[in-house]
C-alpha cells in the first residue's frame, strides 16, 4: 500500500487516545496511518446532547467524512454507535476490548459504601442514574456533561461527592488509578458496548477491509453483537437505561421497568461464534423482558412513575465533550 490509511478522528483525549491505539495496530501490521481530525456538532454545541440527537451526533459526522471520502477509517466508542446499520459502511473491526466495568470516583477514596446519606453523586447516564439509585436510594444524582477530565474534576474539586464513568475512558488515558471503586458488572451492569471499539470503512472498500480484519477479534464482537441486540429488540435509544453485557459465558441484562424499579437478567451465553447467534440470544432475553416485566403497567393518575425520578440538577461543565452518555 503507497497511500497512508486516513483515519478520521474527534479531538478529545479520548478519542484521539482510542484513535492512535488502532492506527499504531494498523501501522505494526505494515498499514501507514495519518489521523485526520473531524470536529462534529456534538463537540461545539453546549446544548444538551438529547436536544442535538443524543451521542449519535459524534458518530454522523465521522461516518459522513467516510461516506465523502475524506477519509478512510473511523474509530468509534461501541457503546455510542446507533444499533442499526450504516448504508454503505461496513463495522470492519472490533479490536480487543479494554476494561468494560463502570467506576466511582470520589474524594478521598470513598466507595459506594462509604458515601454519606444523600451524597451527591454526577451522571449524565440514566442507565448509571437508574442503577445507582437501586443501590442507593438515598443517593441525590446529579446530571453532568463534559470530558473524562472535567467529570472527575467535580468529585476531586468538592463540587459534588462522587461521579460514575466508564473504566475505559479512564483505562485508555493512563487515569485508571484515580477511581476509588470497580463496581462488578454483574450488579452494576455496563451500557452494551462498552470498552469496546468499532472500526468503521466504506463497505465496498476492499483494501481498508483487508487491513482492518487482523484487528477484529471474534469473541469481542459476538459478545458486544448480543448485548446491542438486547437494546435494539428493547427497541431503547441510546441514553434509555439498558445495561447489557455478556462475559464468562453469562449475558447479564439490567433495565428499568416502567414503575422505575430494576430488573436484572443472567442468562448462560458460552459458545457465542457468530451474529445470528448472538443476535438470537440478546433478542430473545429482550422479548422475555418485554413480555414478563416491562409489560406496561396502568399508571395512576399523578403518575407514580415519576416519584422514583427526582429532578436532576445539571452541573455546566466548561466544555460540551460528549464522554457523558451511557
Ligand atoms: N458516552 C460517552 C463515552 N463513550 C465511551 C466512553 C468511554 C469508553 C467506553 O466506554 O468504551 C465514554 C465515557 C464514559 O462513559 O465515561
Amino acid at each position: 500500500m503507497t497511500r497512508p490509511l486516513r483515519l478520521g478522528t474527534r479531538r478529545s483525549a479520548l478519542a484521539t487516545t482510542q484513535s492512535s491505539w488502532v492506527a499504531d495496530l494498523l501501522r505494526r501490521g505494515g498499514s501507514p496511518v495519518e489521523l485526520v481530525e473531524i470536529t462534529t456538532r456534538g463537540d461545539v454545541d453546549r446544548a444538551p446532547l438529547a436536544q442535538i440527537g443524543g451521542t449519535g451526533v459524534f458518530v454522523s459526522a465521522l461516518r459522513d467524512a467516510l461516506l465523502a471520502g475524506e477519509v478512510d477509517l473511523a474509530v468509534h466508542s461501541l457503546k455510542d454507535l446507533p444499533t442499526s446499520a450504516a448504508d454503505g459502511l461496513a463495522l470492519a473491526a472490533v479490536p480487543g476490548r479494554e476494561d468494560p466495568r463502570d467506576v466511582l470516583v470520589a474524594a478521598g477514596g470513598a466507595t459506594l459504601a462509604d458515601l454519606p446519606r444523600g451524597a451527591r453523586v454526577g451522571t449524565g447516564s440514566p442507565r448509571r442514574r437508574a442503577l445507582l439509585l437501586a443501590l442507593r436510594p438515598d443517593l441525590d444524582v446529579v446530571a453532568v456533561r463534559g470530558n473524562v477530565d472535567t467529570r472527575i474534576g467535580f468529585a476531586t474539586g468538592g463540587e459534588l461527592d462522587a461521579v460514575v464513568l466508564a473504566a475505559a475512558g479512564l483505562a485508555r488515558t493512563g487515569r485508571l488509578h484515580e477511581a476509588s471503586e470497580l463496581f462488578a458488572p454483574e450488579v452494576f451492569v455496563p451500557a452494551p458496548g462498552q470498552g469496546a471499539l468499532a472500526v468503521e470503512c466504506r463497505a465496498d472498500d476492499a483494501e481498508v477491509l483487508a487491513a482492518l480484519a487482523a484487528l477484529d477479534v471474534p469473541a469481542v464482537r459476538w459478545a458486544v453483537a448480543a448485548e446491542r441486540q438486547v437494546l435494539a429488540s428493547l427497541e431503547a435509544g441510546c441514553s434509555a437505561p439498558v445495561g447489557a453485557h455478556a462475559a464468562g459465558g453469562v449475558l447479564h441484562v439490567a433495565v428499568e421497568d416502567p414503575d422505575g424499579a430494576l430488573v436484572r437478567r443472567a442468562v448462560p451465553a458460552a459458545g457465542l461464534d457468530d451474529e445470528g447467534a448472538a443476535r438470537r440470544l440478546g433478542a430473545s432475553v429482550a422479548a422475555d423482558l418485554l413480555e414478563h416485566e416491562l409489560a406496561q403497567t396502568p399508571v395512576a393518575v399523578g403518575g407514580g412513575a415519576q416519584e422514583n425520578h427526582p429532578q436532576d440538577r445539571p452541573v455546566d461543565g466548561p466544555r460540551p465533550d460528549p464522554e457523558s452518555g451511557s
